[in-house]
């Protein structure tokens, strides 16, 4: 469960005095997510979300995060549009959080992934990165592979946990970075990337990709290592094995927008690896420093090494069904 600040009605209704969009209905914490603490927002106008940014945001950077959906919203991708304040500011403060409103988007993520979910979401990140290019502020991804190496240390810097958690696990993740990051490319298109595009943030209404949610991770990358992270997030099986069908779908529809070129096709294994990396180093630092007790599900750092071994072993891009 992510609500980390609890906000009274009381402090509700202040804040909402700042805007115009009617009086108070209903609210209620929502359960999921990882990162902020999200609110469901009914008011006499319509729903709303509303976002109080918690922990690896940095305040700083997110009026480049409401620009970017503002942006993208405005070019027509379905994602959540910043709500402005009366005085035309979306990014206000709450309960001592920087917190914003934004409209609320229709659809419920995929709970199974289905062959049918992978080509329209790979058309869907092709939408995003074409519309990203208008967009002309820049932001590194703090979370990339000169990143790595640190989270690495944080993690081991508890050996007895990581350790506990999986026999020879900080060796593995070691040895696997000494691989991948000096293999990292660096001449591929870059661009404004979503980089946790995962199926909880990708909404349906049937079979039809509705929108898009939960950009605090964006930024801006190598353009196929957002698919990389697709490839990870959706093409495998409960079981982590690895499904070829769903990540050929997903390049499908992916392509059908926007033609890969031969180095990025080539370098989808390594940009896997990196992408698996990344998610098993966070989860694994959330593992071992979230505290019992804290309002929040813990990911298991684990299912993301079994992808991470699977990639390691994908010799080309042929793995992955081309
Ligand atoms: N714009 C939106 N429209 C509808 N539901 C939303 C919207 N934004 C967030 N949610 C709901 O809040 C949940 C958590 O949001 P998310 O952005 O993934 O949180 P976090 O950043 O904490 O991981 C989502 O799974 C969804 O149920
Ligand atoms: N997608 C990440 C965790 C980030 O959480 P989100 O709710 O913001 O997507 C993971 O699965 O490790």
């Amino acid at each position: 469960m992510a609500v980390y600040t609890d906000v009274s009605d009381e402090a509700l209704s202040a804040f909402l005095a700042d805007y115009d969009i009617g009086g108070l209905v209903a609210f209620r914490g929502i359960a999921e997510g990882v990162e902020n603490s999200n609110f469901s927002l009914r008011t006499t106008t319509g729903d709303y979300i509303l976002t109080l940014y918690e922990k690896r945001v940095d305040p700083l950077e997110l009026p480049w995060f409401l620009g970017l959906m503002r942006h993208l919203a405005a070019a027509g991708l379905s994602c959540p549009l910043p709500v402005a304040g009366s005085d035309g500011e979306p990014l206000r403060e709450l309960c001592g959080r920087p917190a914003a409103i934004t409209t609320f988007l229709p659809g419920v993520w995929p709970r199974r992934i289905k062959l049918d979910h992978c080509r329209p979401l790979g058309a869907a990140l092709a939408r995003l990165h074409l519309a990203g290019r208008t967009y002309a502020p820049r932001r590194a991804n703090t979370l990339g592979p000169t990143s790595w190496t640190r989270l690495l240390d944080l993690s081991l810097a508890r050996p007895e946990a990581v350790e506990a958690l999986s026999p020879g696990l900080g060796g593995t993740l070691r040895a696997a970075l000494d691989a991948i990051v000096p293999a990292w490319p660096r001449d591929l298109p870059t661009g404004h990337i979503h980089a946790d595009l995962f199926p909880d943030n990708v909404f349906f209404l049937g079979a039809h990709l509705s929108g898009l949610i939960d950009f605090y991770f964006a930024c801006t990358d190598i353009l196929a290592y957002d698919i990389a992270i697709c490839l990870n997030a959706w093409c495998f099986e409960p079981d982590l094995s690895f499904n070829i069908s769903r990540a050929r779908t997903l390049l499908a529809g992916y392509e059908s927008l926007r033609p890969l070129s031969a180095a990025e096709r080539s370098a989808l294994p390594v940009l896997s690896q990196g992408a698996a990396m990344r998610f098993t180093l966070t989860r694994l630092y959330d593992w071992i420093n979230t505290p019992s007790g804290a309002m929040v599900t813990r990911k298991d750092p684990r299912d993301y090494l079994r992808r991470l071994r699977f990639h390691l072993a994908a010799g080309d891009e042929r793995a992955y069904g081309l």
